[in-house]
């Protein structure tokens, strides 16, 4: 593969735009094939939907959506690592590449761990909870949390156009 191959988009674009182009692919790839990311979509959507309600406050609202961030962050990380590691590996079996994908899910699972902290500290930082869905309390946090919201959701459902599926060769006796 030569390449231009490697780097099939926009060959005319600013370097800045090119990048950003590179890091949507990526990004569009992961959420479309990672089933974990698929479901911390609707974690996410469950998180705004309860803070629709709570109305936390602006700080808090920017405080819960930077750790969504980072826990997808770690997801997106974890993703690339075992790209990385099935294509050093040829797809075989090998202690260390399979060591390699656990490091890096245990890093998933640390994140994952402060972020379910955070959402524990929102819920009881906001005791005794009140229904605040049609109100216009902090209306800055709902906007922020919207539109959070409608990023990951475009991300998710933006169309994967791969150059190749990436797959896993299937094993024998493998379905
Ligand atoms: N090449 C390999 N050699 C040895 N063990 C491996 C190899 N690839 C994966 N494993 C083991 O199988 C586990 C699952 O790996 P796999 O690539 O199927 O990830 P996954 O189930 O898609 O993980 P995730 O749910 O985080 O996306 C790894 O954590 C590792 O223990």
């Amino acid at each position: 593969m030569d390449a231009e191959e490697r780097r099939p988009h926009q060959p005319n674009a600013q370097p800045f735009l090119r990048a950003l182009g590179y890091s949507l692919r990526g990004v569009v790839y992961a959420f479309h094939a990672e089933k974990n990311l698929k479901r911390d979509v609707w974690l996410f959507t469950l998180l705004a939907a309860v803070e629709w309600c709570l109305r936390p406050s602006l700080a808090q609202t920017a405080i819960t959506l930077f750790v969504s961030m980072c826990v997808f962050a770690a997801e997106l990380f974890n993703t690339a690592v075992e790209l990385a590691v099935d294509v050093a590996s040829g797809w075989k079996d090998h202690p260390v590449a399979g060591m390699a994908k656990d490091v890096a899910s245990g890093a998933v699972s640390f994140v994952a761990f402060g972020a379910l902290a955070v959402a524990a500290w929102l819920l009881a930082s906001n005791w005794p909870w009140h229904l605040w869905l049609f109100s216009r309390r902090n209306l800055d946090s709902v906007a922020l949390v919207t539109l959070c919201v409608a990023a990951v959701w475009a991300v998710r459902l933006w169309p994967y156009r791969g150059v190749a599926e990436i797959k896993r060769p299937r094993k024998e006796g493998q379905s």
